[in-house]
């Protein structure tokens, strides 16, 4: 059985690292770390977890970590495990890293929108871990740069429907709800219950971070340079992501052929989910869950589509996936330790 290990296992997304590799049929939890709580349980820092994860957070060492472990999660902040994956890549391990450090292949975009990177040939060959889209090349990487959250929201509606040429490629604007977990567990007055409880707001209006990540992708899908409008919203709930975009359609408004473009391209992809005609996706069906769910309207009057995506942030857009994208490493069936039926409620 492979063994697996999180580095940076007591943060939202190491934890839910933890939860679904946990109960993974195909690999073996070997080792987690942490900074502040080497030593403690996990179970200690996250309640839930108690009598079934009591495995004890280490604190990180390559030598350590790369005695125990083939494949290794890195969860941490930006700019951390650029210093890092280089060190386990050299001893031969293959990562999945949750951060920004390895998704873009244009490394000045990466410089421009977070900081100067010290890996830049590494993070060049790294494949964009976006599983439904570059599942072949994922198979054989050697190290993942695992997609952000936004961009899994707004990339998986949108790409078959632009390589299809459906859309204008300069007309498409997404507006995006992200759950708090989103910030991460590190204190910070934006995330305090008071600042974001019964009150609802945008941030980084047209210059987020994930926008340079989201043009990237959908250049390199296009051809062409394309510069979508980005706008993310803080909700007040802890997990949970909504993404509502909007595009001129190229020909046209064609309800059949959006949805055959969509189901066509998904067909056999376990994770995306074209909603029915009667159903739009929310968050509370994907809640904890490793699905993408995606509908559409089309409205006539401005020839213009409108798609609904919702993700669990924490799940697709993070830690499920970078789980997907190791079954895909691992050749394990992509399911593997992803498979829970969603809360009915
Ligand atoms: N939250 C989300 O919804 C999503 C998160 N991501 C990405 O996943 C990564 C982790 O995010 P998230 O779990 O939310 O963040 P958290 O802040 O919740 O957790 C970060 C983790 O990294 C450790 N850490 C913090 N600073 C350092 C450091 N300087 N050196 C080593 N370890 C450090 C922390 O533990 P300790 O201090 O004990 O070491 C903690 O375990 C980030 O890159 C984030 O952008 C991606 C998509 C969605
Ligand atoms: C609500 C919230 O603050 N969300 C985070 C984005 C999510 C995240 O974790 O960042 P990465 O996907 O780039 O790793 C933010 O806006 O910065």
């Amino acid at each position: 059985m492979t063994r697996v290990g999180v580095v940076g296992a007591t943060g939202y997304a190491g934890a839910d690292l933890a939860r679904i590799l946990h109960g993974h049929p195909g690999v073996e939890l070997s080792v987690i770390t942490s900074r502040q709580y080497a030593g403690v349980p996990l179970s200690r820092i996250y309640p839930s977890f108690e009598g079934v994860i009591d495995r004890v957070c280490e604190a990180f060492s390559v030598d350590s970590i790369c005695e125990k472990a083939d494949l290794i999660f890195t969860a941490l902040p930006h700019k951390v495990p650029m210093d890092i994956v280089p060190r386990l890549v050299e001893r031969g391990k293959r990562v999945v890293d949750l951060s920004a450090d390895f998704r873009f292949r244009e490394v000045d975009r990466y410089e421009a929108a977070y900081q100067p990177h010290t890996a830049r040939t590494l993070s060049e060959k790294a494949v964009y871990g976006l599983c439904e889209v570059y599942a072949d090349a994922i198979r054989s990487a050697g190290v993942i740069g695992n997609p952000g959250c936004y961009p899994t929201s707004v990339l998986l509606p949108l790409i078959p429907l632009m390589r299809a040429g459906l859309l204008k490629r300069s007309s498409v604007i997404c507006d995006s709800k992200s759950g708090v977990s989103g910030a991460g567990r590190s204190l910070s007055i934006g995330s305090l219950y008071c600042e974001v409880s019964e009150s609802f707001r945008a941030y980084k209006v047209a210059e987020h971070r994930h926008n340079p990540e989201m043009n990237e992708v959908l250049s390199r899908e296009c051809g062409q340079p394309v510069a979508i409008t980005f706008v993310p919203h803080l909700l007040p709930m802890s997990r949970g992501m909504l993404t509502t975009t909007y595009a001129e359609l190229t020909g046209p408004a064609d309800a059949d052929a959006i949805r055959s473009c969509l189901t066509g391209f998904y067909a056999g992809r376990p994770f995306v989910r074209i909603c029915s005609e009667n159903r739009l996706p929310d968050t509370r069906n994907v809640r904890g869950t490793n699905f993408c769910d995606i509908g559409f309207r089309v409205d006539k009057k401005n020839n213009r589509l409108i798609l609904i995506s919702a993700i669990d942030n924490l799940v697709k857009g993070a830690a499920g996936q970078a789980v997907q994208n190791m079954n895909l490493m691992l050749g394990l069936d992509e399911t593997a330790g992803l498979d829970s039926v969603p809360f009915p409620l």
